[in-house]
């Protein structure tokens, strides 16, 4: 077995990259100074403090972003120990805090939070004791910033955080502050008000690791499963990929080490990702990663649930909103309506909302743009036998009656023509129907959500769509934004879709080269998940190995942007068509006749355009 560990270690602390030997026995034989600056055993940049432990007197300063996480196992009762006594706290509160440690004379002040809102940082300013002290947690770009009397101490973080300063209350000096990576050396929130020593973070004194067991210093069961896979055979070499160390983001590869006897220990090799983020596909990479954990972690809102639109994928912040305000939206009976570019999700959004609500209830998809104007009323309402001719004699329930004690889905609610605007209207007023042809009320009970990708309000005001039926469905809008102002989400979906094909094709699992992704991640997505999942389906089945290059990624930002230009005057040809058909009541001798178009061309359009009325 490799002897001369000394010379190694010298030998591994001139590398660039962390690198850590653990042997057999699961014990660490090398950790090299890159290895301890990645996990936290040492500091560069932060001002130090001696060792010592927490006193009587002690000011403390805290922030947690969800208490109970990633904090030591703190439980709101041990707030008592800075005077913080309030029983509306709750595990899983984000909250800010100023005490005095051990001493219920002095009041604390502190404020709290349920269900984190995720736009807004979060702000405790306080002189205290003579202290000016600033807390913030910045949502947005998940770092906890504590300063006193202006200097900051500050921490980045992935899921959840608690961070902790503690001024000396004899000296007013700062005798311990958090910094990266401290679960390594058990510096925890609880930890250390319940009494546990702290080290300097003088970095001559680093705590030793080596003897130490790997798994008493790192938490992260992927990383300690993929060490267990190493050192018993399993696998000789896993190539680079994500762990999670300590709360802190990594890159590792891990390879065995062998010799006569078999395994001897593992060789990680780790780099921190936070160098790396300036790159666009490793960055969506670590954003999957960390809100993955996020979500796996902590629900992002106090009553939502964590399996709650799972299929809706997307975890940027937009989208974490959007499902909040869904899972809203899902819990009452209001009339929903959801915006946004075509292929952004939105019918599949509309199923989940129902299903949320109640899915075993009846749920009714009608696309209005498939609908030839003359069949509305009948589609939607139902007709009795003899209504009209060519109608069933038994007659027929309409759209309304089946989706009856369920969800009624209007896609593209802007090309309801005016006259069923009207009638929609009477419905939702009065929750009655009428089948055509017939007099005798139905009562309904159905929520219409609604779908369009044209501006409503525009519509309005241009006389193509009715205010008061507008003001009937915009009770609860939601609007999902286009892929491309939500770029983080990509990497997840890709993940996703690629996973939903290779199943549906029964491939072997594909993954995409980094130049691939770096193409995908580079594009404007006009079409939105549905052209990603087209361009994906379409890369899976050119590629004969299990790897996609770019060269199989079928895009071009030159001839999309051709074709959109030309699918959108189809569209516009098809809309003017059909605007002429309504303005002439579905007669289509007149409506030729307004457009001044010839038979043939007129109807070479309405059949091109599949409009049968
Ligand atoms: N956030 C998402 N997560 C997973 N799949 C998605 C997501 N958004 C869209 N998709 C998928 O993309 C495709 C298009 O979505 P959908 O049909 O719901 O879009 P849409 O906005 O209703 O489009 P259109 O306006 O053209 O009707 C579907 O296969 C859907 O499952």
């Amino acid at each position: 077995m490799i002897e001369n560990f000394q010379l190694l270690q010298l030998i591994t602390d001139c590398l660039e990259d962390g690198i850590i030997f653990v042997d057999k026995d699961y014990k660490v034989k090398l950790f090299n100074q890159n290895a301890k600056r990645i996990t936290g055993i040492i500091f560069d940049k932060y001002a130090s403090h001696d060792a010592g432990k927490i006193e009587e007197g002690d000011i403390v300063i805290l922030a947690d972003s969800a208490i109970g996480e990633d904090d030591g196992c703190l439980s709101p009762k041990d707030l008592s120990l800075i005077n913080i006594k309030d029983s509306d706290i709750r595990a899983n509160d984000c909250i800010l805090g100023i005490g005095v440690y051990g001493n219920a004379e002095i009041l604390p002040v502190y404020k709290y939070l349920r269900g984190a809102n995720l736009n807004e940082d979060f702000v405790l300013e306080a002189n205290y004791l003579g202290f000016q002290i600033q807390i913030c947690i910045e949502t947005m770009k998940k770092k906890i910033h504590i300063r006193v009397n202006g200097d900051s101490y500050s921490v980045s973080f992935l899921g959840s955080f608690g961070h902790m300063v503690i001024i000396d209350g004899k000296s007013g000096v700062i005798k311990f502050f958090q910094a990266k990576g401290y679960t390594i050396r058990k510096e925890s929130i609880k930890e250390i008000l319940h009494g546990r020593k702290f080290f300097s973070k003088d970095s001559k004194e680093d705590p030793n690791v080596i003897g130490e067991k790997i798994d008493d210093l790192f938490m992260g069961d992927k990383l300690l499963q993929s060490i267990n896979s190493v050192l018993s055979g399993n696998e000789p070499f896993i190539p680079n990929d994500f762990f999670e160390i300590n709360k802190r983001l990594v890159l590792c590869s891990m390879r065995a080490i062998e010799d006569k006897q078999g395994v001897q220990g593992v060789l990680l090799n780790i780099q921190d990702v936070s160098e790396l983020e300036k790159l666009l596909d490793y960055r969506n990479q670590i954003l999957m990663e960390v809100e993955k954990s996020y979500t796996n972690r902590t629900p992002i809102y106090g009553d939502i649930s964590k399996d709650a639109f799972a299929e809706f994928i997307g975890n940027s912040h937009s989208m974490v909103q959007l499902k909040y305000l869904a899972y809203k939206a899902s819990k009452t009976k209001f009339n929903v309506i959801i915006t946004g570019e075509s292929g952004t999700g939105k019918s599949l959004l509309a199923r989940l909302i129902h299903e949320e609500y109640n899915k075993s209830s009846p749920f009714i998809e009608v696309n209005c743009n498939a609908i030839a104007p003359t069949l509305f009323e009948s589609e939607l309402f139902g007709y009795v036998g003899g209504a009209f001719t060519g109608a069933l004699s038994s007659g027929r329930s309409g759209y309304f009656e089946n989706a009856n004690g369920g969800t009624i889905f209007l896609d593209e609610i802007g090309d309801l023509p005016l006259e069923i605007q009207v009638k929609l209207l009477y419905v939702l007023q009065n929750k009655i129907i009428y089948r055509v042809g017939s007099s005798k009320p139905i009562p309904i009970d159905v929520r219409v959500i609604a779908a369009t990708n044209k501006n409503l309000e525009e519509e309005v005001m241009n006389g193509r769509f009715r205010q008061d039926l507008y003001f009937r469905i915009n009770v609860f809008p939601i609007t999902i934004p286009p892929l491309r102002e939500r770029k983080s989400d990509l990497y997840m979906l890709i993940n996703k879709i690629l996973n939903k094909i290779c199943t549906r094709y029964d491939f072997p699992q594909k993954q995409l080269s980094g130049e691939a992704l770096d193409k995908l991640l580079r594009y404007n997505w006009p079409g939105n998940v549905r052209e990603l999942e087209n361009i994906i389906e379409r890369a899976i089945t050119l590629c004969e190995t299990n790897w996609i290059y770019p060269e199989q990624i079928n895009i071009n930002d030159f001839s999309q942007a051709a074709t959109s230009m030309q699918e959108q005057m189809q569209e516009a040809e098809k809309k003017f068509l059909k605007d002429a058909l309504i303005r002439a009541n579905g007669n289509k001798a007149q409506a030729m006749k307004d457009l001044g178009m010839s038979k043939s061309v007129f109807y070479e359009k309405l059949k091109k355009h599949a409009i049968s009325n």
